[in-house]
């Protein structure tokens, strides 16, 4: 996936209002956004669509899928029917529900990003022992498309040495997280942003102001 300027808007607004204004207000520097459980819920599949059509951005639907391989093939479905041009799908579910997802993306033409590791410091209770593994899983499925956090530089370095320096791996946990763009760039191709820019009272300026601020 190309990712203008290596940055990508994590838009976990809860109106459809507020989605429009910061999407447009940083459309000059971002034209990949991550949609989530908060705007999705709050405002349907259809906000999928709508902002893809109205800022023609690429969509990746953050829906973390984790369920058996049946249920896990009807969500992706839908997602991509609703315009998605990705999903993030968690690997701890295991190879036959991820292949679910591989196989609808497949159908539709879509991209799967497997979810390894995550940012927060629960992470580390449970994820951070089976991410390796995980990330290893992604590889052997032919999986291209990754998430890994920006917090954990370490951790974000060994799962680029696992899954190689072809694959495309976009990381979270820059800005309110603690994570910092340059040197997650060291390691992903592109940082999720939320908060730093949507919180922002000037997100057209801070959006700017971060992709100046990459040593590309
Ligand atoms: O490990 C992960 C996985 C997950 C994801 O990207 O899949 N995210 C998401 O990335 C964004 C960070 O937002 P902000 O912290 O910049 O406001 C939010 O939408 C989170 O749900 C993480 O933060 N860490």
């Amino acid at each position: 996936m190309e990712v203008k300027n290596r940055i990508i808007l994590a838009l976990d607004v809860k109106t459809m209002e507020r989605a429009f204004e910061v999407a447009d207000a940083v459309s000059d520097y971002i034209n990949t956004i991550k949609v989530g459980y908060p705007l999705a819920l709050a405002e349907g599949l259809e906000s999928i669509s709508m902002i893809k059509e109205e800022f023609s951005s690429k969509i990746i639907a953050d829906f973390k899928v984790a369920d058996i391989p049946e249920t896990n093939r009807k969500i992706a479905d839908l997602t991509f029917e609703a315009g998605a041009d990705a999903i993030i799908v968690h690997g701890f579910v295991g190879a036959d529900s991820v292949t679910a997802c591989m196989e609808s993306a497949d159908e539709h033409d879509k991209e799967v990003f497997l979810l390894t590791e995550m940012s927060h410091p629960g992470a580390s209770a449970f994820l951070q022992p089976a991410a390796e593994h995980i990330a290893e899983m992604g590889v052997e499925l032919g999986i291209k498309n990754y998430v890994a956090p920006a917090t954990k530089i370490n951790r974000l370095e060994t799962i680029r040495n696992i899954v190689g320096k072809n694959a495309f791996i976009i990381s979270p946990g820059v800005g309110a997280q603690g994570g910092e763009t340059s040197s997650t760039l060291d390691f992903a191709d592109a940082a999720i942003v939320g908060r730093s820019i949507y919180l922002s009272h000037d997100p057209k300026n801070t959006a700017k102001g971060i992709v100046d601020g990459i040593k590309l």
